[in-house]
């Protein structure tokens, strides 16, 4: 048994376990255990994962995700604004503008500050990924995925498949509230159809500037956010002709609303909130989430 010290933070109800590798040193193959074992809302912490916010030679701070089932993800939205707060507010950082490296490569952050707090973070996540073979999605290879039949379950539907990083397919609802977020995105998640599995998210459009979104992560299932899947969500929106290129869009997710423009420069930008819950020192003992 060993402890360690955490930090639980959220971006629109989106919360991950986040634990300091600059003052904290945890063993590599015992890291899908502890990300397992720190989510578990009964005998752990309670989140949607671990995130790890660690030293780097390309960045000042590089983030790593773990989901809940103990996956590791290669890009987390709404994790990158919370490891932003942090790394500023605890001095890993100096300037309100830096670099973060993740397992898809570096994005751009900047923080918003208030009375020396973060209050909110923009970053710029990139270009997204729109060739099949980029998602991944088996299948003849493509330019894109888009307004794609794709049967399933014994249903027909059309799909628009993005990476941000990580893979993303996004399904058109009419009524959010009656998506089937757990009964399609279970099912989806792990078609082979995507070698790597994948994030599967629901959206209805409500205006060119607006659109309601809801998710069921790979990895961790139902959350209340998904930043990676809002700027997916708008990437897809402009595919189809929903939204505009260049136009700031406002995602409305169970948790909260995030600003997203698809810049005509080809990069995704995604502002919106990061807080911050509690501190502590967890006991990690491996057992039946080990
Ligand atoms: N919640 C995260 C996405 C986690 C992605 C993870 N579920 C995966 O790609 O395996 C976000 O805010 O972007």
């Amino acid at each position: 048994m060993y402890s360690f010290s955490f930090t639980k933070m959220h971006g629109l109800g989106n919360s991950y376990i986040y634990v300091d590798l600059f003052r904290e040193t945890l063993p590599e193959d015992e890291l899908p255990a502890i990300a397992r074992c720190v989510a578990d809302v009964h005998t752990g912490i309670g989140s949607d994962g671990l995130i790890l916010i660690c030293p780097s030679e390309q960045a000042p701070v590089k983030m790593r995700i773990f989901n809940s089932d103990g996956s590791e993800g290669k890009n987390c939205g709404n994790g990158l604004r919370c490891v932003a707060k942090y790394a500023y507010e605890h001095g890993i950082v100096r300037d309100r503008s830096f670099l973060i490296e993740t397992l898809s490569g570096l994005v751009a952050a900047e923080v918003a500050v208030e009375n020396g707090e973060v209050t909110s973070v923009t970053v710029d996540m990139g270009k997204p990924l729109l060739r099949r073979s980029a998602i991944p999605m088996t299948g003849p290879e493509a330019e894109q995925v888009v307004a794609e039949s794709f049967a399933i379950g014994g249903g027909e539907y059309e799909i628009t498949a993005v990476s941000m990083g990580n893979p993303h397919v996004i399904f058109y609802v009419d009524e959010i509230e009656k998506a089937p977020v757990t009964t399609l995105g279970p099912l989806v998640e792990k078609d082979p159809r995507f070698p790597e599995g994948v994030n599967v998210e629901f959206v209805e459009v409500v205006n060119e500037r607006e659109l309601h979104f809801r998710v069921w992560e790979r990895g961790s299932g139902v959350t209340q956010a998904c930043g990676t899947g809002a700027c997916a969500a708008v990437v897809a929106s402009v595919l189809n002709g929903k939204t505009a290129r260049g136009a700031e869009t406002v995602v409305h997710l169970a948790g909260g609303d995030l600003t997203i423009t698809w810049g005509h420069d080809g990069n995704v930008r995604m502002t919106g909130p990061a807080e911050t819950v509690c501190t502590g020192v967890y006991y990690y003992r491996g057992g039946q989430n080990g």
